[in-house]
């Protein structure tokens, strides 16, 4: 995989194996695959590139690897930021296979903002784009929707492969926002999503106005690289208890993956101590 810094406008922490934070030379991040790494930008803006940058580069190198690349995004500001998706070079969408980490179920909010942003401009095929379309109860689109994913683990190209501890489809990127409240998906604080034992890879999530499915956690933490993005000052609380607190349990702070990635802006940032540190 390609490191994750090739935009960052400041690289400044890690976790170390025992937990604890320790400065980074932003010249060494290749060897922090596997790592937890956080990466402030100066704005939105850059956030953004480094979003699509992050999806051109491992896109390429999983298709240049295993000629298929699985990605799943959620709706929000990420999937505005991906617009930039539009002018990539070199990619090969029709061996792209996009899922979404949620879904407003019947309505397909996220599904439709991707196709306006950028899917609809590359030219994946219709039948790379995996949304939920089953109809239903919440529970009855969440299991079609994880069956989408084993149907196409089960196919003999190597797209998607299932993990061989916790049988769970491993997606080779998932990108995720974070509310302010610190929900990511549709996995919300004290949810029930949030507390799921089932070891299911998708949930329904019947909240009044929110009629959802949500890919689970330990869908999420099965990826090979998950990256959160947050920005602006009104999620900086949030950003920095998810980060900081070791306490936590709102939803941003329960994602652990092997490769970790928290994208910030300089106000998402603005409330961590190590942000702080790095900025006197
Ligand atoms: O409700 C949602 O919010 C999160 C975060 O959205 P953002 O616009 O604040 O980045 C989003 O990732 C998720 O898909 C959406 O359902």
């Amino acid at each position: 995989m390609r490191p994750a810094a090739a935009f960052a406008a400041s690289v400044f922490a890690a976790k170390d194996d025992d937990d604890d934070w320790e400065d980074i030379d932003p010249d060494d991040i290749e060897f922090l695959d596997g790592e937890f790494v956080v990466e402030a930008f100066d704005d939105e803006d850059q956030l953004a590139k480094a979003l699509c940058a992050e999806v051109e580069e491992n896109a390429k190198a999983c298709l240049a690897e295993r000629g298929g690349f699985t990605l799943a995004v959620p709706g929000g500001s990420v999937a505005k930021a991906l617009a930039g998706l539009k002018d990539a070079k070199g990619i090969d969408w029709s061996k792209v296979h996009l899922f979404f980490v949620n879904e407003r179920v019947p309505d397909g909010k996220c599904h439709k903002l991707a196709m306006d942003t950028w899917v609809g401009a590359v030219g994946m095929p219709d039948a790379n784009v995996h949304k939920p379309d089953a109809g239903g109860s919440v529970e009855e689109e969440a299991a079609a929707y994880e069956a989408q994913m084993r149907t196409l683990a089960e196919r003999d190209d190597d797209v998607m492969m299932l993990d061989e501890v916790n049988g769970l489809p491993v997606f080779d990127l998932i990108l995720l926002g974070m509310g302010a409240d610190g929900h990511v998906g549709s996995i919300y604080p004290d949810s029930a999503a949030l507390k799921d034992e089932t070891g299911a890879a998708v949930l329904g999530v019947d909240m009044p106005g929110k009629r959802s499915i949500t890919m689970s956690l330990p869908l999420i933490n099965t990826a090979e690289r998950v990256v959160v993005a947050a920005s602006g000052t009104k999620k900086a609380e949030t950003v920095r208890a998810v980060l900081e607190d070791d306490e936590s349990e709102l939803p941003g702070a329960c994602v652990d993956a092997f490769s970790t990635i928290f994208f910030l802006d300089s106000g998402a940032a603005s409330k961590l101590v190590a942000y702080a540190e790095e900025e006197e």
